[in-house]
């Protein structure tokens, strides 16, 4: 019989960000930057913010005077022009256009100023269309990308590489992380430029409301999607800035997906709408699957905790909230 003996004490992690460290969270009003910034807060360091009215983070020269002024000790850089399938596929001008520029003010900027860990956003569209599934971090750049959303894509490729260019050439302590789709307390609910999850909450209520016996949905209902809540992807932002330091981007997933014809039927669960699901399939689909391989992040000890049909409740409740119903 063999025993189990615990083995050494473990000495904990030196964490790569002081305790009260200063971070100057980019995009805070963002569904993305305001759940991270809540999450600093929480742990006790103390967060930089200037939204958009004030500066305009394309504009090199502010963004890089900005940074000299405040010089936090880490950046997010969670502002980005973003948005849903038909958004990205109507504005691909904005999209590329936009993302570079931030991206080149941002972290040039923080470099410049001397600040020290920066945790780059991209996205899991950087990944080829039909990368394997789950789609390893090694997926980067080995086939086509999905056309709806390429010129988005291709900004975050660069981010990518920018950020492995400060690392090389600098010694910069900058990494990137490539969430899954995202949602949660303070997603945009835009029915033309959202991604599906809000404009399926708001579709299935207004139809309840309305009394309409259908709702019509966008493509096939086929593709597949992960979803991971934003409040699990700022638990996974805090600790990468805490514990990771390498070249490769990390991503950030729940590990699970389903199809949106799935996702309608949780969706149509939580607001209690008994019609009928239209697909219209002039509508584009996208890329068939995304399911990300979550194992780099699993073994730094990151687990999802919110549940997807409670994550969706809640969003649900956050949004009737906020138009005041
Ligand atoms: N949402 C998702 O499903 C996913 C998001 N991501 C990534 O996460 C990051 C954040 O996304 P998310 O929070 O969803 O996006 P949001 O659109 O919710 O937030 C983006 C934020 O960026 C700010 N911003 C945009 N352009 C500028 C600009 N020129 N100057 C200053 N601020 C600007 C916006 O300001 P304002 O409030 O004034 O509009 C907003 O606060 C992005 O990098 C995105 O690629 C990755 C995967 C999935
Ligand atoms: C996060 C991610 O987000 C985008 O990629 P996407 O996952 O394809 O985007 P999406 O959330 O808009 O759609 C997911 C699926 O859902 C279907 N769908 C049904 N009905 C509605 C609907 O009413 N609205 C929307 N938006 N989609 C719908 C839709 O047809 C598609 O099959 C990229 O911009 C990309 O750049 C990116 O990073």
């Amino acid at each position: 019989m063999t025993t189990d003996l615990p083995g050494p004490p473990q000495e904990p992690v030196p964490s790569l960000l002081r305790p009260g460290a200063r971070v100057f969270v980019a995009g805070h009003r963002g569904l993305v930057g305001s759940a991270v910034a809540r999450r600093l807060t929480a742990e006790g360091h103390d967060v930089i913010t200037c939204g958009r009215d004030r500066l305009d983070l394309r504009d090199a020269e502010r963004t890089a005077a900005f940074l000299r002024r405040t010089h936090p000790d880490a950046v997010v850089l969670a502002a980005a022009r973003v948005g849903g399938i038909m958004a990205n596929s109507t504005y691909p001008v904005q999209f590329i256009e936009d993302n570079l520029r931030i991206q080149l003010s941002v972290i040039a900027g923080a470099h410049a100023a001397g600040t020290e860990r920066l945790l780059f956003l991209g996205s899991s569209c950087i990944y080829p269309k039909l990368a394997p599934q789950p789609i390893p971090e090694s997926a980067l750049l080995t086939g086509p990308l999905e056309p709806t959303n390429e010129a988005y894509a291709l900004a975050k490729i660069a981010g990518i590489v920018q950020i492995q260019s400060y690392r090389h050439q600098y010694g910069a302590s900058y990494i990137s992380a490539m969430p899954t789709n995202l949602y949660g307390p303070g997603d945009s609910f835009d029915l033309e430029t959202s991604h599906v999850l809000p404009a399926l909450i708001r579709r299935f209520h207004e139809a309840r409301h309305r009394g309409a016996p259908a709702v019509t949905l966008w493509g096939s209902g086929n593709p597949r999607r992960e979803f991971l809540h934003v409040d699990d992807l700022a638990a996974a932002c805090v600790l990468l800035l805490e514990r990771y330091d390498e070249d490769a981007p990390v991503n950030v997933g729940s590990g699970e997906d389903l199809t949106i014809r799935e996702l309608a039927s949780v969706v149509g669960d939580v607001t209690s709408y008994q019609g009928e699901v239209v697909w219209d399939t002039a509508k584009p689909d996208g890329t068939p699957r995304k399911l990300l391989d979550v194992s780099r992040l699993a073994a730094l000890g990151f687990k999802p905790r919110i549940a997807l049909r409670e994550g969706i409740a809640g969003t649900y409740s956050w949004w009737l909230r906020q138009r005041g119903a």
